[in-house]
């Protein structure tokens, strides 16, 4: 199984335990903070985003690596309860880095300052 296929399978996971599709969040952790509402998902993501930067600067000195792997799918795992919440997949984030590919960060912001100053008729 390829990176993608293990996202899809939990993504089908998170899907079935929505409230709606018969999640109980009395069992559930996912169906739990789905049933609270995009604020309790979204307060996570800020949560485990900075643990992420907090794991990342512990390992810059000599820290734990796995703890900033597991910090990375916490946070990853929490944006995917939210992309289910917003009816998205996986598949969408990977199909929009692909669109990316090719295209470094430098030049695509440059292309976007540039249709910006056309908009505004610089
Ligand atoms: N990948 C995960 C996963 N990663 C993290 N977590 C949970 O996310 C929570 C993260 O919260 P914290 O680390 O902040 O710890 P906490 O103090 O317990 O958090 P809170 O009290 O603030 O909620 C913990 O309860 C973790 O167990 C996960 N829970 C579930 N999954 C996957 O989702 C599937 C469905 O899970 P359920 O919906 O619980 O059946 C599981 O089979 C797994 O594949």
């Amino acid at each position: 199984m390829n990176d993608v296929d293990s996202l899809a399978r939990l993504a089908d996971v998170i899907e079935a335990r929505k409230p709606s599709n018969g999640g109980d969040p009395e069992a559930s952790y996912v169906a739990r903070l789905l049933a609270k509402g995009p604020d309790a998902f979204l307060k996570k993501i800020g949560e485990e985003a900075t643990e992420v930067v907090m794991a990342a600067k512990d390992a810059d000195h000599g820290g734990d690596r796995a703890k900033l792997v597991g910090e990375v799918a916490d946070l990853w795992f929490h944006c995917m309860i939210a992309l289910a919440h917003y009816g998205l997949r996986p598949a969408d984030v990977v199909a929009e880095l692909r669109r990316r590919e090719g295209l470094g960060g430098l030049e695509e912001k440059a292309l976007r300052k540039a249709r910006a100053r056309e908009g505004s008729g610089e």
